[in-house]
């Protein structure tokens, strides 16, 4: 079906004799926006990877877009955004609209020259993340939750239908989750782009995607939102094998 744009069907990884995957099978199509929560060591990169095709896995299919990985080379379809993006520091010689401009690299080749168009592309993808404000200024400059905003606008600038994001907001405080994850479901809605995001922020983020999947080592849950939202207690405990309360919610809903 073309509309299905992440296809994994009952695979399986192991690092040596470890499991970190069984018998996985997962769908996501044009415009959703899943959540892929699970605890530490659940398989949620290797998950990644093996949907990014760095890795293979020993039993199982993975397909991007109606093609085996393997095949798949439409790789500007795709944005990809690691949790190690944010690690410039001050003295990092680029600024944020070089950063940006290098994501059309990929297109143009190494040796290439960048399009005509490439300076209107940089602002374009920097206003749909914040931060057009910022073009000139150096990489290392800003905050952490900046930095990661340019990552996504250098995921953006090659027209991606599917973003990929482990863990965006590792080193981001609270404050500015919110407008993060914010901007995240205007990509979504207004840009239609489908997002995976991995994440550990559940309570906040459960309003705002579509699906959520729940890994540990296998999927325990994947569904729309709603069913999620409404199971969440069961499909908790369940999944981290003991009872588990909900901590605190962004819109303040939540227990304390
Ligand atoms: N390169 C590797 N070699 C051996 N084992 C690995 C390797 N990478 C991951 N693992 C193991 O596979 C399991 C899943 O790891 P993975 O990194 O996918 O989990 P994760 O959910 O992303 O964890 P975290 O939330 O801590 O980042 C873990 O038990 C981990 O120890």
């Amino acid at each position: 079906m073309p509309d299905v744009l992440i296809e994994l069907e009952d695979v399986s990884y192991r690092y040596g004799d470890e499991t970190a995957l069984e018998h996985v099978s997962l769908q996501v199509r044009k415009g959703e926006f899943w959540a892929v929560i699970g605890p530490n060591g659940s398989g949620k990169s290797t998950l990644i990877k093996l949907i990014l095709g760095l890795i293979a896995p020993q039993t199982g299919q993975v397909q991007l877009f109606g093609k085996p990985v393997g095949t798949f080379r439409n790789k500007e379809r795709i944005g990809y955004v690691s949790q190690k993006s944010n690690a410039f520091n001050s003295a990092f010689p680029a600024t944020v609209s070089e950063v940006v401009k290098s994501g059309l690299v990929k297109k143009t080749g190494m040796f290439r020259r960048y399009p005509e168009d490439a300076d209107e592309k940089v602002m374009r993808a920097l206003d749909a993340v914040g931060m057009a404000e910022y073009a000139g200024r150096s990489i290392g400059r800003l905050s952490g939750g900046q930095q990661q905003r340019v990552f996504i606008a250098r995921a953006l600038i090659s027209g991606p239908e599917l973003l990929i994001l482990d863990e965006p907001t590792v080193g981001i405080d609270r404050e500015h989750m919110e407008s993060f994850y914010d901007m995240l479901g205007r990509l979504n809605r207004e840009k239609s782009i489908a997002i995976l995001l991995v994440t550990h922020d559940v309570d906040t983020v459960s309003e705002l995607v579509t699906h959520v999947a729940c890994v540990n080592r296998s999927i325990h849950f994947h569904g729309p939102q709603e069913e999620y939202n409404r199971r969440e207690e069961r499909i908790r405990n369940d999944w981290y094998g003991h009872p588990v309360r909900r901590i605190r919610h962004p819109k303040g809903e939540g227990e304390k």
